[in-house]
């Protein structure tokens, strides 16, 4: 099928930053294999075939140990590809579901069995039809216990959703912290507001991902390697470094036109966490924290 995406790079470089040991890789997804675990009909991209296979490698290639599999828009609610994936690691995955609002309990148990640890609720409207707070709130008053929520939103968005997120009764995991415009650095008014919302809870988690997305030239940014955004996260890290997860994307879904290089990525790392102590939170402790406690 010739419109199957490819959005990953076919050879990535080896990072010069070597991660400590027990890294994490705390972001990333598989897309199927379309052969069994076919794509959601309501799928806003058709990727091509990026299963646990190419991860793992992936994963051994960067010199991480772990991963926190997300699952992707592209799979709607059926887990089985993301499941499928945390089984075949063995103690090396776990995973963000994706789940019908109406999700029983005992559905929830299994979900957890298989090794997911919280569940995502994404408001793109690019990636998502429908995306109901009030049967989100309900659904997140009800998750196993250790699990928290992930929530991935637009910077544009944040006071929209800050009822909602302040009701929610778990911890809050946001995704490359509400795609803030970088461009603005680190004390523009998209930080600002992220940062009061940091402050107003001391269990919001974030991961400071995806400077491909957020420094994309496209986007009016400066692509590889992403100046605009190291110099806007760095201070975000230092000053929130117990509540940060990190993760390369891969296999950065929709990423068409300007296809990050994985060994770039990773070498972000030193730019935004300088210290080895700021790497061991950010990579080791706190992902660990999340996915690994029980
Ligand atoms: O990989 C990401 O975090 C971001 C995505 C894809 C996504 O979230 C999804 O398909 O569920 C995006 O911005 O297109």
């Amino acid at each position: 099928m010739s419109d199957r995406i490819v959005s990953w790079h076919p050879n990535p470089s080896k990072p010069s930053f070597t991660p400590p040991p027990g890294a994490v890789d705390a972001h990333c997804h598989v897309f199927g294999p379309m052969d069994p675990f076919g794509f959601s009909p309501k799928a806003k991209y058709l990727p091509a075939d990026a299963g646990p296979e190419m991860l793992f490698a992936l994963r051994d290639h960067l010199g991480f140990e772990k991963n926190v599999i997300v699952q992707a828009s592209c799979h709607g609610t059926d887990n089985a590809a993301t499941l499928d994936a945390i089984a075949k690691a063995g103690n090396k995955a776990r995973g963000v579901a994706v789940v019908d609002p109406d999700i029983s309990e005992d559905e929830l148990q299994a979900l957890h069995q298989g090794g997911m640890r919280g569940i995502r609720f994404n408001f793109l409207k690019r990636l998502v039809d429908n995306a109901p707070k009030d049967k989100f709130l309900e659904v997140s008053k009800r998750l196993p216990a250790s699990w928290h929520v992930v929530i991935y939103f637009e910077a544009d968005i944040l006071e929209e959703l800050r009822p909602f997120m302040d009701a929610i009764p778990v911890p809050l995991v946001i995704d490359h912290m509400g795609r803030p415009d970088v461009r603005q650095g680190p004390d523009g008014a998209d930080m600002k507001a992220f940062r009061r919302f940091l402050d107003s809870r001391d269990d919001i988690w974030f991961k400071p991902t995806c400077p491909d997305r957020l420094d994309a030239i496209k986007e009016g940014g400066q692509g590889d390697p992403w100046d605009a955004f190291a110099e806007a996260v760095a201070p975000l890290v230092e000053d929130y470094q117990d509540r940060v997860i990190w993760g390369t994307d891969w296999p950065h879904p929709n990423m068409q036109d300007e296809v990050p290089d994985d060994g770039h990525v990773v070498d972000m790392i030193p730019r935004i966490a300088p210290t080895e102590e700021l790497q061991q939170k950010l990579l080791v402790t706190n992902p660990n924290r999340l996915y690994w406690s029980d």
